[in-house]
């Protein structure tokens, strides 16, 4: 029997591992594990946790209507699959997609250890990424990985276009599935049930949302995208990350569109594939602060950010729009992340663990590309001189003010201030903090390429 384990894949077709069971021909177990690592403290009540939890329940939900069974379990990953094999010998491999961050890497090692310590074999599929990485990064022949975007963009789509073939055939019910063995305490506990069972949060439907982007808001996604006032975008990002829909999906259904407009959608699709691709290529992706000196940089404005008290409209109406929904349109996002890191002159890992919690599409890998890309950081990271300025944003962006309208506080809103223009009370000076903001990150980044790489 075959052991098949969820992660980041929460759906019942269009799965590798699904195809790849159904040529076995056996009954396998299915399951997924919920880790108490990354539900630890308060976070499966934020968004990004709440939003997982939720999604698990629908994937219950979803075997149940297909007359399949799920396993849900609760612990450490390598301590519950010793449990699930000692208590069932004859499970002779475990299946798992492949996942990138460092912590998956070391979960999956230590997966990988208990199976074979049984006598199970391991196996992870690709999934995670539209082009799987590693055929892509040989097919290109290349000894180094691509470190910038447009040359990436361009053999990522000819890659696709050459080997692309489609989504993955077998559903779940095509499969037979087996109950996991009772196992003591490895039940859910109440409170992180009840948020599971939680039927009221967002609707999450990809496919219909889908459907309705490719027939509506696509026809003008290019020039709409950054008006963040209008929803120009798929709003697809928590379920791509989730895995309730695959990268593949997205790429066949606007391929049989054949729409002009594709294009600069898959461009952003792209980035997400660049993004993973760098941090499973780039053994400095995780630790990016380790190899500049950020000890000119403070967090003394962090809470006023947070808590979107900066008295500059567009940041504090972006920040509260993240913190009573878990979501912000992606120009707000690059707006808020420059604004912490450059003008209030804040290392990126306090923004980026803050969007870790707040984000209800949250991902390690695409967060830390966008925090990493906004503080002048990462590759090609946005120059340290181009400082975007949050009024002039504004201005462009959400010309009538209507989303300052809708999401700042009414109380910030005096007759007698411009509605882009900063308080009179706002925290900073954005003249001087942008030159400030210069000073320090042109030294912060001449600095380390003056530093001997020892890592
Ligand atoms: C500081 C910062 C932090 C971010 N953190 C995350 C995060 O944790 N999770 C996350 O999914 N995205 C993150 N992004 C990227 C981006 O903001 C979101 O993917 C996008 O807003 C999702 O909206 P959408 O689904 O409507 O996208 P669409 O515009 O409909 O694009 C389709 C898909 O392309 C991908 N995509 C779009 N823009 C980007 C981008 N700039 N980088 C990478 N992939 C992109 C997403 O998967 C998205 O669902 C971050 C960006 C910044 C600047």
């Amino acid at each position: 029997m075959k052991l098949f384990i969820h992660r980041k894949d929460l759906r019942i077709s269009d799965l590798p591992a699904l195809d790849y069971m159904a040529a076995g021909g056996e009954p396998g177990m299915h399951a997924l594990f919920l880790d108490p690592f990354l539900l630890r403290g308060e976070r499966y009540r934020e968004h990004s946790g709440a939003g997982f939890l939720r999604a698990a329940g629908r994937l219950e939900r979803a075997y149940e209507k297909a007359g399949r069974k799920l396993n849900i379990l609760y612990g450490e990953p390598a301590a519950l699959l010793d449990r699930v094999l000692d208590a069932r010998p004859d499970i002779r491999e475990v299946i798992v997609h492949e996942d990138y961050t460092p912590y998956a890497n070391k979960r999956d090692r230590e997966l990988r250890e208990a199976a074979l310590a049984r006598g199970a074999a391991f196996t992870a599929l690709p999934d995670l990424s539209l082009a799987p990485m590693r055929d892509f990064h040989e097919w290109t022949g290349r000894q180094t990985p691509y470190k910038v975007f447009t040359p990436f963009y361009r053999q990522w789509r000819a890659f696709l276009a050459e080997r692309y073939t489609t989504v993955y055939a077998s559903e779940v019910s095509d499969l037979d599935t087996v109950a996991a063995p009772s196992l003591p305490d490895c039940g859910l506990p109440a409170h992180l049930k009840s948020v599971m069972e939680d039927r009221d949060g967002q609707a999450h439907e990809p496919e219909r949302r889908l459907r309705s982007f490719l027939n509506g808001a696509l026809s003008r996604y290019a020039e709409a995208r950054d008006a963040y006032a209008q929803d120009g975008t798929s709003r697809l990002s928590a379920s791509l990350n989730r895995g309730e829909i695959s990268a593949r999906r997205l790429y066949v259904a606007v391929g049989e569109l054949g729409s002009i407009q594709s294009e600069s959608w898959l461009r952003q699709l792209a980035w997400r594939d660049f993004y993973l691709y760098q941090s499973r290529m780039d053994p400095d992706y995780y630790h990016y602060e380790r190899k500049f000196d950020l000890s000119g940089l403070d967090d003394r404005h962090f809470a006023a950010w947070r808590d979107a008290r900066t008295g500059i409209p567009v940041i504090d109406a972006a920040m509260t729009h993240l913190n009573e929904t878990g979501w912000m349109p992606n120009r707000l996002r690059m707006i808020a992340a420059m604004f912490l890191t450059k003008n209030l002159r804040c290392p990126f890992i306090y923004g980026e663990r803050y969007f870790r919690l707040k984000l209800s599409d949250y991902d390690n890998a695409l967060n830390r590309g966008g925090w990493l890309w906004a503080s002048s950081l990462g590759f090609d990271a946005a120059p340290y001189f181009r400082i975007m300025n949050p009024v002039t944003q504004s201005k462009k962006f959400d010309p009538a003010g209507d989303y300052l309208r809708t999401w700042l506080p009414r109380a910030s809103l005096d007759a007698a201030v411009p509605i882009h223009e900063p308080a009179p009370d706002a925290i900073v000076d954005l003249r001087q903090s942008r030159l400030d903001a210069i000073a320090a990150y042109k030294a912060i980044i001449q600095n380390a390429a003056r530093e001997p790489d020892d890592d």
